[in-house]
């Protein structure tokens, strides 16, 4: 994997318009990234069955909405496919008599390769793949990027631009490992909110408020965030060590940690997440 963080964000391509296929949780944090890096809103699209939340993106963000996926994909330079991977299927049929051959597809679905989107569309396109998360709702998103042989240089600037509206860029090397970024990074906060949620019910067994615990280990954990990626000429390793005076407090939790394989435990969960991706991209 070839990571490039471009914490710049350039400015948007004033020209194109893009639309986005699905307006759920992802498509609105993009969306809100764009607003705020001053995409101009009548260049956004969004389609979606459910009039309701189109009429709230428009009120949010007054960006052009439309029930109709087809006229949506007529109508944009940069298409983006936002819809539950079980979807996907349904909408490329819904849109492959749209001539998209000129267009910049970005697919921000789990698991579809993108042999496969081009093959429910029944064209070769210029696609990438992408994998961002729900950071992406406060501008701290990390998203992986990976794109075809068919999208050029300016293509791929563009993607970076949208992308980096809403966090982190990385580009991906190699297609297949796509499943790993969305079980490190497209899944990963769950698997942080999981741990911090164990951790404030063990503090309010302690007998601390929920509301002091919530403070002190959403801090914890962010801070930690923040040192390792501040701190590049040290390890994590070393980062932990010195947190773990011989004999002390953080010595016997990461003992307990170790004797209950906890190493072990995050190995299964992030196989079991790349192995659900591989299965997404398969099923119909
Ligand atoms: N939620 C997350 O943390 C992440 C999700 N993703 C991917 O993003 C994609 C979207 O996920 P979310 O935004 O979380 O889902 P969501 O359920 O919030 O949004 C999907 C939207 O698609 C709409 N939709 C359903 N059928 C449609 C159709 N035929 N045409 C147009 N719209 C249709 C739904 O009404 C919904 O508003 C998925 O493929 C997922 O794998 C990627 C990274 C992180
Ligand atoms: O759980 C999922 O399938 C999606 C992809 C990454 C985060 N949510």
């Amino acid at each position: 994997m070839t990571a490039d963080t471009h914490p710049d964000l350039p400015a948007p391509n004033s020209e194109a318009t893009i639309g986005f296929i699905g307006a759920g949780n992802m498509a609105s944090a993009i969306i809100a990234g764009l607003i705020s890096a001053n995409w101009p809103a009548h260049k956004i699209y969004a389609s979606n069955p459910s009039l309701p939340k189109l009429e709230r993106l428009t009120q949010k963000f007054n960006i052009k909405t439309t029930q109709s996926n087809q006229a949506l994909a007529e109508q944009v330079d940069i298409l983006v496919l936002a819809v539950k991977p079980q979807k996907l299927a349904d909408v490329c049929s819904q849109i492959k008599s749209v001539d998209l051959s000129h267009k910049l597809i970005i697919s921000v679905a789990a698991g579809w390769p993108i042999q496969r989107i081009e093959q429910n569309l029944q064209q070769q396109l210029a696609v990438v793949r992408t994998m961002p998360n729900t950071p992406a709702f406060v501008g701290e998103g990390a998203s992986g990027l990976f794109a075809n042989s068919r999208v050029n240089q300016q293509q791929k600037r563009i993607t970076e631009t949208i992308f980096n509206a809403i966090g982190t860029t990385s580009w991906i090397a190699a297609e297949a490992q796509m499943d790993t970024v969305t079980a490190i990074a497209g899944s990963s906060p769950a698997y942080f909110f999981l741990m911090m949620e164990s951790m404030i019910t063990a503090a309010v067994q302690a007998g601390m408020s929920e509301k002091t615990a919530f403070e002190l280990i959403t801090q914890a954990m962010k801070g930690a965030a923040t040192l390792a990626q501040s701190t590049p000429n040290k390890s994590l390793e070393q980062l932990r060590k010195e947190v773990t005076s011989p004999g002390g407090t953080t010595a016997a939790a990461i003992a307990s940690f170790k004797s209950n394989e906890f190493e072990d435990i995050v190995r299964k969960a992030v196989d079991a997440s790349i192995q659900r991706g591989k299965e997404l991209g398969q099923l119909n």
